[in-house]
């Protein structure tokens, strides 16, 4: 295992480590040993991903002596609702789940948001400890404690800060991962480089089609430099109250079009997230305030990985011409978290690597980016 490395999440006394690696799934019997001495654990996974990797994570738990058990959900975005949650809250007590126990979350970001989720309203908080399967996951969702499920009235609207323990990214468990689930994942990594650092975006171009094709050097430093924003912005504004806004770049319209396509395989959440960014720097480049040639060269980088960036990419889109009208979405954004007196709140770009926060976007500009998306 020489190339893993450790990047720590400072937050005082619920500080943790993300361990990114290929084997380091191997490590999760140990880690559950020296954080949670109770010695017991209860794995919340997926249909395909107990398929592929539940086997491994169960030895590595029982040979470090920690009794456990195995709770299967569907896969998909479906989960991320109150029906399944109801039914792992249901399972979790009848294994008669105690406060010292430790909750794993062995998935994409579905179960992380889920299992995470369950593991803050179990008797009132139960630790837990996120192994992500996907990209999505090891780059994103399994750090910084957001945790939660959508419901009828949009995305993420119901859930808790909650951290892990500790967080093991194992870039070999990518390998059985789907193409489009992987440039999903992409996606998030994109938005770290558009965020917050050009140098990462120009790192992206030059050794982005290597890390789609299985370079396990490039996805152990593509996961390494975005969990490393993302630890810095957590541990600056882990509520969101300010600057951890930056990492929503994208999702304002991302969530409206996951909403408009029911939460379904027709969109996922990574794809959402690289049409949104394509609409966020169109924003930034009508109102003036960012060059037209770094939202052509943002653009032009996702879709030469093969990432949608227009709302004619989603599956189907022909057929949703009612729901994804320019009006239907933006009623979806006025359920967005970050909707302050009323007022949507924006990351636009003043260019690659330098995206700001702002209420000062008048619905006329939303709309025409969206007419023209
Ligand atoms: N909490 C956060 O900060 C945060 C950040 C970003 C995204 N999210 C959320 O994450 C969710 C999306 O997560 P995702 O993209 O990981 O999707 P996902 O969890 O649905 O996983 C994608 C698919 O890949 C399968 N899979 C997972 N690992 C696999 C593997 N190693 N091999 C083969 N198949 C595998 C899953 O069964 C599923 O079918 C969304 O709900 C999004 O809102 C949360
Ligand atoms: O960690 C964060 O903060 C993010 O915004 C990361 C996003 O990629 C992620 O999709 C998050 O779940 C969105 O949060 P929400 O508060 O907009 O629901
Ligand atoms: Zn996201």
């Amino acid at each position: 295992m020489a190339d893993a490395v450790t990047v720590p999440v400072s937050l005082g006394e619920r500080a943790y480590d993300i361990h990114i690696g290929a084997g380091v799934i191997d490590r999760l019997g140990a880690g559950v040993r020296d954080l949670f001495p109770r010695g017991r654990a209860l794995i919340v996974t997926d249909e395909h991903v107990a398929a592929l990797h539940l086997d491994r994570a169960r030895a590595s738990l029982a040979a470090a002596g920690i009794a456990h058990e195995a709770i299967v959900l569907p896969p998909g975005e479906g989960s991320k609702s109150f029906p399944v949650l109801e039914r792992l809250m249901s399972r979790l007590l009848d294994h008669r789940i105690e406060r010292r126990d430790a909750v794993v979350a062995l998935g994409g970001g579905v179960i992380g948001d889920l299992a995470g989720f369950a593991a803050a309203i179990a008797k009132r908080g139960v630790d837990f400890v996120q192994v992500p399967t996907t990209l999505l996951s090891q780059v994103d969702s399994s750090v910084g404690g957001k945790t939660g499920i959508n419901t009828a009235h949009g995305k993420n609207l119901v859930g808790a800060f909650h951290q892990p323990r500790l967080v093991l990214a194992d870039i070999a468990l990518l390998e059985t991962l789907p193409k489009r689930e992987l440039l999903a994942g992409y996606a998030e990594v994109v938005k770290y480089g558009l965020l917050g650092d050009a140098d990462f975006f120009d790192w992206l171009e030059a050794h982005g089609p290597a890390l789609v094709a299985g370079d396990r050097t490039a996805r152990i430093e593509a996961v390494r430099r975005s969990v490393t924003a993302k630890a810095g912005i957590v541990s600056r504004d882990e509520r969101e109250t300010g600057e951890r806004a930056l990492l929503n770049l994208g999702h304002t319209f991302g969530h409206a079009f996951e909403a408009a396509t029911g939460f379904g395989p027709r969109l996922l959440h990574g794809e959402g997230v690289a049409i949104g960014m394509r609409l966020a720097f169109d924003l930034s480049v009508r109102l003036g305030l960012c060059p037209g040639q770094d939202a052509v060269r943002a653009r032009r980088h996702m879709a030469a990985v093969g990432l949608p960036v227009a709302a004619a990419d989603i599956e189907g889109a022909a057929d949703l011409a009612a729901e994804l009208a320019p009006a239907a979405l933006i009623e979806h954004m006025a359920q967005d978290k970050k909707v302050k007196d009323g007022k949507l709140t924006f990351i636009l770009a003043r260019r690659i690597g330098d995206a700001f926060i702002t209420q000062d976007v008048p619905i006329e500009a939303v709309d025409a980016v969206l007419q023209a998306a």
